[in-house]
């Protein structure tokens, strides 16, 4: 379980960026966190994983204290953290394979990973996981081979190559398109659900965390603001959470784009009729 108590951060420029956040994920549980541009979404993303300094409050994983580790010890604990990233994050000279082995990489002695000479074992569990996210026979390609959906389902197998304890997910399918962006969500949920492991995603796509989130958070200014199943997240809920014209203006986008894609459907089939 994951678990932040009190959790602020302000920054040296005087912005409030966390104030007072009190959460926790149980083991299996997929959390959306969900708010406008500057809500501190990110921050809280980087708390958790020490990218930056929390001002003050606790970060308990699994009931160890993330917060006050320095050097080795943090390097141990970050091990138990997967991150996967909007943008990938991948070699993309390297193949498939070196991308998910690379997350072995805080197992092995420097000496190992300099010659990247990687246990039989791993290499084993590297296959599998690559079988999990449907990319087996794609292992030996470069990563720039592939697909935007295929990087980020490399960056989900190299993630779960650290054999983590928590995902920290940052804007996974900003970058993909729509009916990719619910298959990449879908094996987030699928994963989480068969590993036991909590999971905190920072998704813009409103209707996307309510399709595949069990639980969602809404941050506004620092503060958690909604904290609820989907079900309860209402046309209110995210007023209060987005603000009235920043949520009138997000839904306007969404039905223009549903309007463009219904457009391009109807389009289509009349040039194939
Ligand atoms: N390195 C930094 N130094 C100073 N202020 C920062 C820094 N990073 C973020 N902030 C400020 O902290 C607040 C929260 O920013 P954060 O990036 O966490 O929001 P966010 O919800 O992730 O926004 P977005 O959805 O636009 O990525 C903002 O006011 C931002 O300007």
């Amino acid at each position: 379980m994951l678990e932040l108590i009190s959790l602020s951060k302000t920054y040296r420029t005087g912005d409030a960026a966390l104030s007072d956040v009190s959460l926790q994920v149980p083991k299996g549980q997929i959390v959306g966190l969900i708010g406008p541009s500057g809500a501190g979404k990110s921050t809280l993303i980087r708390c958790i994983n020490r990218l930056v300094e929390p001002s003050s409050g606790e970060i308990l994983l699994g009931g160890a204290s993330l917060v006050s580790l320095g050097g080795s010890e943090l390097r141990q604990q970050r091990r138990r953290i997967g991150m996967i990233f909007q943008e990938y994050a991948l070699v993309e000279r390297l193949t498939v394979m070196e991308n998910v082995l690379s997350g072995r990489l805080g197992y092995v002695p420097f000496w190992r990973s300099f010659l990247r000479r990687y246990e039989a074992a791993d290499i084993q569990r590297a296959y599998q996981l690559l079988d999990r996210v449907g990319l087996l026979q794609h292992a030996n390609k470069r990563a720039d081979a592939l697909s935007g959906g295929q990087r980020q389902r490399v960056g989900i197998a190299r993630a779960l190559a650290q054999d983590p304890d928590l995902l920290l997910v940052d804007e996974p399918t900003a970058s993909l398109d729509p009916k990719t962006s619910r298959q990449i969500m879908r094996l987030l949920t699928e994963i989480c659900e068969e590993r036991n492991l909590p999971a905190i995603v920072n998704i813009h796509d409103v209707p996307l965390a309510r399709q595949f989130m069990q639980r969602i958070v809404g941050l506004r200014a620092g503060q958690v603001v909604f904290d609820n199943s989907p079900e309860a997240l209402t046309e209110d809920a995210l007023t209060q959470i987005y603000g009235a014209e920043d949520w009138d203006a997000m839904r306007k986008a969404d039905s223009d784009q549903a309007e463009a894609e219904s457009d391009a459907i109807r389009q289509l089939a009349e040039v194939t009729a």
